[in-house]
C-alpha cells in the first residue's frame, strides 16, 4: 500500500440497482487525502449511502442486486485486487447508517473486543484500544450493558467505537449522530476530528449540515447520483448547492466559534440572506423565497 497516494481514488463510480429506473451513482469522481475529514451531504436518495457501500466493498461483494462500474483505488490499490471484503475491512472501516445491523454481542464490552480477538490482536493491545475507544467515545459507563437494552444514540457511540478498534485507516460513518443529541453529537464529532489529525482519513455522511461546516475539511454536496458541488464547507455552503438560506445563521454561528466566519453575523433570516448574497456574490433571486 503506497501512504503517500491519496486515501480514496474514485473516478466514473456508478451504480444501478436491480429494476431501478435511474442510477444510484452516476460518474462520480472524488480524491480524499489521508487525515483528511470529508463531510458528504445532500438530499435523500442522492447515493450516499451507496456510494459508502461501494468504498467499503460492501458493492459489489455483498450487494448482488448493484452493478457497479468505475474504479475505487484505496492507497493507490485498486480495490479489486483486495482478497474480498475480509481484506478490505483491514483498511476500510464502515458504519451503517442502522446501528442494528452491526451490533452482534449481547454485551457492549463483547462487542468492542470480538472483532480485535477475531484478528489476533495481541491481548495488551485489545485493552489499549479499549481503554482509547471509551474515552473518546465516552462509553465507559456502558461497558458492561446489554447492547439490546442501549438507546440508539447509545448504540451509535458503541458501534462507531467498535469500528475504531479494529484500527482502520479509513473510517466511513454513514449519519453517525442520527439519533444523539447536541452534546453527543460534538463528542462524536470531536472524536473523528482527534482520529483524523493522527491520520486516519474520515468520510462522514451526515444530514447536521453546521457539523459537518465545523468539523470537515471538505464538502461533497451530492444530487441523483452526481456530485453537484465539491470543496471547503465555506465553499460549498455558500454556493448554489447550498442548504435552505435560514440554515445559514446557524451555520455562521458555528463557523464564528471556531474562527471561521469573520463577517458581520446575520442576526435575522432577512439579513442572512442579504449576508449570503453579497458572500456568494451571486443574487440568485429566483431562490429568495424559500
Ligand atoms: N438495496 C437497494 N435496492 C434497490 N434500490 C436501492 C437500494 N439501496 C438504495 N437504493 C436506491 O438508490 C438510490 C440512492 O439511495 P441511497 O440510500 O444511496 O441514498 P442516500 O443519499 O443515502 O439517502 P438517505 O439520505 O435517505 O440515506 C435511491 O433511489 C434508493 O431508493
Amino acid at each position: 500500500m503506497n501512504m503517500t497516494a491519496p486515501a480514496l481514488a474514485v473516478t466514473g463510480l456508478t451504480v444501478r440497482y436491480e429494476g431501478a429506473e435511474r442510477r444510484a451513482l452516476d460518474e462520480v469522481g472524488l480524491v480524499v487525502a489521508p487525515g483528511e475529514i470529508l463531510g458528504i451531504l445532500g438530499p435523500t436518495g442522492a447515493g450516499k449511502s451507496t456510494l459508502l457501500q461501494c468504498l467499503s466493498g460492501v458493492i459489489p461483494h455483498h450487494e448482488d442486486n448493484a452493478a457497479m462500474r468505475g474504479d475505487i483505488e484505496v492507497f493507490g490499490r485498486p480495490l479489486g485486487d483486495f482478497a474480498g471484503l475480509s481484506e478490505i475491512t483491514e483498511t476500510v472501516g464502515l458504519v451503517m447508517q442502522d446501528p442494528e445491523v452491526q451490533l452482534v454481542n449481547t454485551v457492549v464490552r463483547e462487542e468492542l473486543v470480538w472483532g480485535m480477538e477475531n484478528r489476533g490482536i495481541p491481548v495488551p493491545e485489545i485493552e489499549r484500544r479499549l481503554r482509547r475507544a471509551t474515552d473518546l467515545f465516552d462509553i465507559g459507563g456502558l461497558l458492561d450493558r446489554f447492547t439490546h437494552a442501549l438507546s440508539g444514540g447509545e448504540k451509535q457511540r458503541v458501534v462507531v467505537a467498535s469500528v475504531f478498534c479494529l484500527s482502520p485507516r479509513i473510517m466511513l460513518l454513514d449519519e453517525p449522530t442520527s439519533e444523539l443529541d447536541p452534546a453527543g453529537t460534538e463528542g462524536v464529532m470531536d472524536a473523528v476530528r482527534v482520529l483524523a489529525d493522527e491520520g486516519v482519513t474520515v468520510i462522514v455522511v451526515e444530514h447536521k449540515i453546521e457539523e459537518l461546516a465545523v468539523y470537515a475539511d471538505r464538502l461533497v454536496a451530492m444530487r441523483d447520483g452526481r456530485v453537484e458541488a465539491a470543496g471547503t464547507p465555506r465553499e460549498v455552503l455558500m454556493g448554489p448547492a447550498a442548504p435552505d438560506r435560514p440554515q445559514v445563521l446557524d451555520i455562521a454561528l458555528r463557523l464564528r466559534e471556531r474562527g471561521h466566519w469573520d463577517a458581520e453575523l446575520p442576526l435575522s433570516v432577512p439579513a442572512a440572506v442579504a449576508g449570503w448574497q453579497a458572500m456568494t456574490h451571486a443574487p440568485h433571486s429566483d431562490r429568495n423565497h424559500s
